[in-house]
């Protein structure tokens, strides 16, 4: 899926050659510390960020020959959840229901029903808490029904019940074929997954060409 990716940001080499593979239904998280280049990593698999190096492949085709297939098979959740704030819930998920296709109304039934939203669906996203709206934005994940999910720090802000369905999720769509790739900080439902540890920079001050470059090289799956 990704070959020897690299990526500078500013005149930093953020990422050095960094390959990863996923196969239908596989997971992999990613890990490291703060600045390591995690977040980095999976703007460029969303197609938001062109690599410096590498390529990236899907179906063994690079995403280059068609972007725009590309970004119609990613859900992509940031750090930030993005929601209009004077629209409610559902407004803010009724766009994503659309493009689904299908039966809108049922489709974003589910959704809210999957992150356990129902009860909070006209509510101005204003009014919502940070957990909320993370739960808002994991709901948008489901709706975009894509098949790979790139989730950066998903749990950040959910409490014990929200990681479970979370956790539910991801399962359900990694049985009917999906793909995940998660950055976290802490321990997140997964189950069985790849595992890409990207270990930045130990004493940055150091700048980064002091760095053992060997250990910047993950091979996952
Ligand atoms: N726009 C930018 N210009 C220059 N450098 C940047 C820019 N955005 C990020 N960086 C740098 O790229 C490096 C990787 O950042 P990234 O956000 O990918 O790290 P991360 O592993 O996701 O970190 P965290 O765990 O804190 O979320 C950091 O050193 C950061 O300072």
């Amino acid at each position: 899926m990704a070959e020897s990716l690299s990526v500078f940001r500013g005149d930093r080499l953020v990422l050095d050659d960094v390959s990863l593979s996923l196969e239908r239904g596989g997971a992999l998280l990613l890990t490291g510390p703060n600045g390591a280049g995690k977040s980095t990593l999976l703007r460029v698999l969303a197609g938001l960020r062109r690599p410096d190096g590498g390529a990236l492949l899907w179906d063994g085709m690079p995403i280059t020959q068609d972007r725009t297939a590309h970004a119609a098979r990613v859900a992509y959740l940031g750090h930030q959840d993005a929601l209009k704030p004077s629209l409610t819930v559902q407004e803010n998920l009724a766009l994503f229901a659309r493009a689904g296709g299908g039966d809108t109304d049922a489709a974003l039934k589910t959704a809210l029903k999957a992150v356990d939203l129902l009860h909070l669906s006209t509510l101005p996203a204003r009014l919502l808490s940070a957990g909320q709206k993370r739960r808002t934005a994991l709901a948008r994940v489901l709706l975009a029904q894509a098949p790979l999910w790139l989730l950066d720090e998903p749990s950040l802000g959910l409490d014990a019940a929200a990681v479970d369905l979370l956790g539910a999720a991801i399962a359900t769509h990694r049985a009917q074929g999906g793909l995940v790739v998660a950055t976290t900080h802490v321990p997140l439902p997964l189950g069985d997954v790849s595992h890409l540890n990207l270990p930045g920079m130990p004493d940055q001050s150091r700048g980064w060409w002091g760095a053992d470059e060997a250990d910047l090289t993950g091979d996952a799956a």
